[in-house]
């Protein structure tokens, strides 16, 4: 049996470029990981299986659309044959919410078959079907801080914050991607400021903040709200929502920041984790 973290991925900075031809934004974003996120586990079976647990399970159906099998059919299509596996997911990030849940889960599932199947962590087919699963598999495989360029797919790792103490918080409140990049006004605010990881977290911005909110007024309460706790050593959002988070320099002061947004929101979904 294979026990396999998800990670949530953050986006501690999201540039947005230019609307491309084939309908996709060319982003310049500084992705990152922290300690806390799904776990998919798998085991040979004699008849395949798949089973979604945990407290987000109800936000998915339990169909063959998962990204996670999606992720072993693909594998076994293109990587190396594997006879049928009992899997489960157990769903502990919100769906749906900027921090790569399902992208998460789709490259933690390639990285465990890849263990099975004595497949290199970078094998260039892996890679290959990771692109095929979606924009932040690639960077979700890799597991690493680093620039992405393109969709996500052109990965530069830089010397992270490991150990910085995150506050993740999310209104539960879904929001569509796809309705966030919609509402994009177009302009190219500029590139992703050169620097180790702290340099362009500090300097950089989200650029989706804005449609996002347009989508989703409550994401700019989010932000005042953690703004107000004092303490937070940057506060952004992750991805294109709803999920924001705040670093903060102790755990002590992350501890105090949670204690009051969880007595003042009890109805948000938080999580005190860090950066790996
Ligand atoms: C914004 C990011 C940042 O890491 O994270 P999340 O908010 O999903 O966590 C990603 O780029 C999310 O990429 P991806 O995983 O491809 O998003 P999807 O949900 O598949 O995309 C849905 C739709 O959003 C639009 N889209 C997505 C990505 C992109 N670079 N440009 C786009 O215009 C497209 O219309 C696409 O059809
Ligand atoms: N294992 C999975 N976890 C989350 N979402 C999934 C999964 N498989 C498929 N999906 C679909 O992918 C969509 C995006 O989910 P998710 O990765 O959580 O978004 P985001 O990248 O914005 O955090 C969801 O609307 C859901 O229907």
């Amino acid at each position: 049996m294979i026990v396999e973290l998800a990670p949530a991925k953050l986006n501690l900075a999201l540039h947005v470029r230019a609307r491309r031809a084939d309908g996709y934004h060319e982003l310049e974003t500084l992705f990152a990981f922290v300690a806390d996120g799904d776990q998919v586990t798998l085991a040979p079976a004699e008849r395949e299986s798949f089973v979604v647990t945990g407290p987000f399970a109800s936000s998915l159906a339990q169909s063959d659309d998962n990204l996670v099998t999606r992720a072993a059919r693909l594998f076994a299509e293109t990587v190396a044959p594997v006879g049928p596996l009992a899997i489960t997911l157990d769903k502990r990030l919100p769906v749906a919410s900027g921090i790569g849940g399902g992208s998460a889960d789709a490259a933690a599932t390639l990285r465990a078959l890849a263990r099975m199947s004595g497949v290199a962590h970078d094998d260039p087919r892996l890679v290959a079907a990771a692109e095929r699963l979606g924009s932040d598999v690639p960077a979700c495989l890799l597991g690493l801080t680093a620039r992405g360029g393109g969709r996500g797919e052109r990965l530069d790792p830089v010397a992270g914050l490991a150990g910085t103490p995150v506050l993740l918080v999310n209104p539960l409140v879904a929001v569509s991607t796809a309705a966030v990049f919609a509402r994009w006004d177009g302009i190219d605010r500029g590139p992703l400021p050169a620097g180790n990881a702290a340099q362009v977290a500090a300097a950089g911005r989200n650029d989706l903040t804005v449609p996002a909110k347009l989508v989703a007024p409550v994401i700019g309460e989010v932000i005042d709200v953690l703004d107000g706790l004092g303490g937070a050593r940057l506060v952004r959002m992750s991805g294109s929502g709803a999920t924001c988070f705040a670093l903060f320099d102790t755990t002590a002061d992350r501890a105090a920041g949670r204690a009051r947004l969880s007595a003042a929101y009890p109805g948000w979904w938080c999580l005190e984790t860090a950066l790996t």
